[in-house]
């Protein structure tokens, strides 16, 4: 439904997006993540007929994207602007669905961006999770197949998050493709069936939330230990381990005496906890973890950033 065929998009010397090829499929939730200045914004404005590619063709729903766009078939929530002053928020949701070839009333989309009780204030008065939650209603009132959302949650506070969330899942539920950009990884984590990684404009991972964790190899290694009097250990052999990708110690007491907890980062935890037990240590409370999204991102990101000048 959405198609990126080696599109290529500069800005003078900067090259935003970079060879990107990427299918988006109907019925998935997909989060677009990357560092600041990755291209993720980009892609969206190329993926919305916003910008034009310099290389490459972008296709939605099989034609240029304002044709799918002017038929209804995309709804999208960006970043910044898109509200105008001087008019309710009852006013330009109705707009709104004025112009949408397959809108939805009008009080129905007022509730379920959880509007209806303001909807009679200005829209240039409002907080900034309030007009995210306009740009959200804006997104939604109509019956698109695509909804593209630009870290569409920044500025919310938890309730309105979790309440955009359900009612985004809801919409995925209903057979939509729903495409946003976020720096929340823990939003990517619980909400996405694929997360799709840019750096410096390129695909760089591109899978389930599970497969990018797998990807970035490493897991999480954490212990106690019974140290001297002071509680110290010898951080120099722990350093030392296998496979080691980083390293904290810190102090930790229990009833027992003085003890230290050690953190550790490990692209082989079965070597590293051998190479522990063989060093004479006796670990206590041992747990051995994958990483969470939001580590592997930046274990991934700090990688590629290390091989590239
Ligand atoms: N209109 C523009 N003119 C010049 N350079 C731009 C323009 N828009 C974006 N860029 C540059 O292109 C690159 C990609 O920017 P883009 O906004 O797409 O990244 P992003 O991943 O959305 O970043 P962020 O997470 O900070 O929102 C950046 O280096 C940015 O400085």
């Amino acid at each position: 439904m959405v198609g990126f065929d080696q599109v290529t998009k500069a800005y003078g010397d900067v090259r935003a997006v970079d060879g990107l090829t990427l299918a988006l499929h109907p019925g998935q939730t997909v989060a677009l993540l990357g560092p600041n200045g990755a291209g993720k914004s980009t892609t969206l404005d190329l993926l919305l007929g916003l910008r034009r590619p310099d290389a490459g063709t972008v296709r939605v729903f099989g034609t240029e994207p304002r044709e799918a766009i002017v038929a209804g078939r995309v709804g999208a929530m960006l970043q910044s602007g898109g509200l105008m002053d001087e008019i309710t928020v009852a006013e330009i949701v109705r707009l709104a669905c004025a112009l949408h070839p397959k809108a939805h009333p009008v009080a129905e989309v007022l509730a379920r961006a959880g509007l209806t009780k303001i909807a009679d204030r200005r829209v240039d008065k409002l907080s900034g999770g309030q007009a995210q939650r306009v740009r959200f209603a804006l997104a939604t009132a109509g019956d698109s197949d695509l909804i593209v959302l630009d870290e569409p949650t920044t500025g919310m506070d938890v309730t309105a998050r979790q309440a955009f969330w359900a009612t985004m899942r809801e919409q995925a539920d209903q057979g939509r493709t729903v495409l946003f950009a976020t720096h929340y990884l823990e939003e990517a984590d619980a909400i996405a069936d694929r997360v799709i990684v840019l750096h410096r404009g390129r695909l760089l991972a591109d899978g389930t939330a599970a497969e990018i964790k797998a990807r970035a190899g490493a897991r999480r290694i954490s212990f106690e230990l019974d140290g001297g009097p002071d509680g110290t250990v010898d951080e120099a052999a722990l350093r030392a381990l296998p496979h080691l990708t980083s390293l904290t110690v810190s102090p930790s007491g229990s009833a027992a005496g003085p003890g230290t907890t050690v953190r550790i980062q490990s692209s082989d935890a079965d070597a590293t906890a051998h190479a522990l037990y063989r060093l004479g240590l006796y670990p206590r409370n041992l747990e051995v973890a994958g990483l969470g999204l939001e580590q592997a991102f930046v274990a991934l990101t700090a990688a590629e950033e290390a091989k590239q000048p």
